[in-house]
């Protein structure tokens, strides 16, 4: 299909762009600054999927330690067998981290469901439109849990266009180092 196949080009160019870009330290700090100010601001959000690195992402760890201080539930996905939606697993700063699918890193911890999720992608768009890795596993998850998807990503992420399918649902809100983009407020530049 021609949609998957742009998307296949837009990977390509995303894992180039990312080859070629140096993200300073202080980026992935207010990254994790801007996420956790517009996550520690919504009460009604007490169980937050977050995410475990992969090589090259934007490391949320800092987010992760900063909520369960917060007191809230931490949740990072198991990569189930492709296909299926993400389970999602409670997470505490000293709790065992197993090696799953795709060199993907879950807790040993219970079964959770999650009030929102932070959704992982390689290109974004101000339509809200998101590429992953292709897995689909996002756009399931989301679909099965009917929850709010905050997408993360720095800046130099953002396309004028990501190509959409019949299953891609656009996200909620997207939290870059720069800002915290909305549909109401379209641009609104935090600090
Ligand atoms: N940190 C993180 N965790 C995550 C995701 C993610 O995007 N980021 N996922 C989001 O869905 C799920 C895992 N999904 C994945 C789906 C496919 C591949 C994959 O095909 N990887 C290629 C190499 C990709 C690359 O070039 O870096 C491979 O293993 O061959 C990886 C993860 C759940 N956990
Ligand atoms: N809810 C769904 N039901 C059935 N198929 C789906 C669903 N969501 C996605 N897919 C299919 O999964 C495949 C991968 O989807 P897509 O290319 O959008 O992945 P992605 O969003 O980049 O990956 P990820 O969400 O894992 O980061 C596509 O063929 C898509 O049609």
């Amino acid at each position: 299909m021609m949609i998957d196949q742009q998307k296949q080009d837009l990977r390509r160019m995303m894992r180039q762009r990312r080859a070629h870009t140096v993200t300073p330290p202080h980026s992935l700090d207010l990254l994790n600054k801007r996420l956790a100010a517009s996550l520690l601001d919504e009460p009604a959000a007490p169980a937050i999927g977050c995410v475990w690195p992969l090589p090259g992402e934007p490391d949320l760890r800092p987010l992760c330690h900063a909520l369960f201080a917060a007191g809230r539930d931490v949740f990072l996905p198991e990569t189930t067998p492709r296909g299926s939606a993400l389970l999602f697993r409670r997470w505490t700063p000293t709790c065992a981290m197993l090696t799953g699918r795709f060199g993907t890193m879950h807790p040993d911890g219970v079964i959770g469901r999650p009030d929102v999720l932070l959704v992982p992608l390689l290109a974004f768009d101000r339509s809200f439109n998101r590429l992953g890795y292709g897995g689909g596993y996002y756009d399931r998850t989301l679909a099965a849990l009917g929850c709010r998807g905050i997408g993360f990503a720095f800046a130099w992420q953002e396309v004028a266009h990501v190509p959409i399918g019949p299953y891609d649902a656009p996200l909620d809100r997207i939290v870059t180092e720069q800002e915290i983009i909305t549909p109401r407020a379209g641009k609104g530049k935090a600090e």
